[in-house]
């Protein structure tokens, strides 16, 4: 089976503040997302969101189950969002093929038997990220363009946080149980995400960085909003975001990232926002 899968569990914040750097790594960045023909997946205990990547090369890609789901197909219990990074490709769903170009995603209910990644048809580097977390409700398979998503523009170029915040898989675009995910792209010269910083005890949070020039990183914030830490990322590296945290970034030039979200609600907007000043 061409898929590979790590758990991470749930850190209390209280043990969160002895961690070094190793453990940091460990616990909260995913480094390793994309393997050629395979799944590569990590199941997170907060909120039961899984984070995966797919690179399909030779041929389709399958989303099998693993034995931490002890369910039949991926899906029986679970929705999933998909967004495809790279060149314009196909997903099966059940036998019907859909065609997703750079950044459309795709979003599948629980339920669905079999969903096959394929490679580009002209050989093109293919990579689909994905998020998906418990279900217990069938809403319909639905592609969603960028044209369709809810879309803000945030920040100023003065204060280095410029950026365009694409909704996408979002309640008021799509029906989902629990997902929430969407694009964020920094413009040119401007470096922060997020910042403001906020947390939501309601809900976990991941992020994606990519589009990142090469030799460029990303310097991610987390932690309680009085007791923050960083981690250094790189392109195509994600993040485990605890409800309790905040997840910020800095990079050394401007990226997108997708972010993904599961918990209590489906409010966007539900955030406890931390005033620069009183970040320690
Ligand atoms: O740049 C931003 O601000 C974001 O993209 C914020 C995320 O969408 C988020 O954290 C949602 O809770
Ligand atoms: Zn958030």
């Amino acid at each position: 089976m061409a898929l590979h899968h790590s758990t991470r569990h749930a850190i209390h914040p209280a043990d969160f503040k002895g961690y070094d750097t190793a453990q940091l790594r460990e616990h909260f960045l995913i480094e390793d997302l994309f393997q050629k023909d395979s799944i590569q997946l990590t199941y997170t205990l907060f909120d039961r969101l899984i984070i995966g990547g797919v690179q399909p090369v030779t041929g389709p890609v399958r989303l099998d189950s693993f034995p931490t789901l002890r369910s039949e197909n991926f899906l029986d219990r679970r929705e999933i969002g998909i967004i495809n990074i790279s060149a314009d490709s196909t997903i099966t769903v059940d036998g019907e093929e859909i065609a997703l170009k750079n950044k459309e995603a795709l979003y599948i209910g629980k339920g669905v038997r079999e969903v096959l990644f394929h490679p580009a048809a002209n050989g093109a580097d293919t990579r689909f990220y994905f998020n998906s977390a418990p279900a217990h409700h069938t809403y319909p398979t639905r592609k969603v363009q960028l044209s369709e998503a809810e879309t803000v523009e945030l920040g100023s170029l003065e204060t280095s946080n410029a950026r365009t915040i694409r909704k996408v898989l979002i309640n008021s675009v799509v029906e989902t149980c629990q997902l929430q995910m969407g694009i964020t792209e920094l413009k040119t010269g401007s470096v922060w995400n997020t910042m403001p910083a906020h947390t939501h005890d309601r809900r976990m949070e991941a992020y994606f960085y990519f589009e990142l020039p090469q030799d460029q990183s990303v310097c991610h914030f987390m932690g309680e909003p009085q007791e923050t830490r960083h981690l250094w990322v790189q392109n195509q590296q994600a993040i485990i975001s605890p409800p309790w945290s905040i997840h910020s970034g800095a990079g050394t030039s401007n990226y997108t990232f997708i972010w993904g979200m599961a918990g209590e609600n489906l409010d966007y907007n539900d955030m406890d926002k931390v005033a620069t000043p009183d970040l320690k």
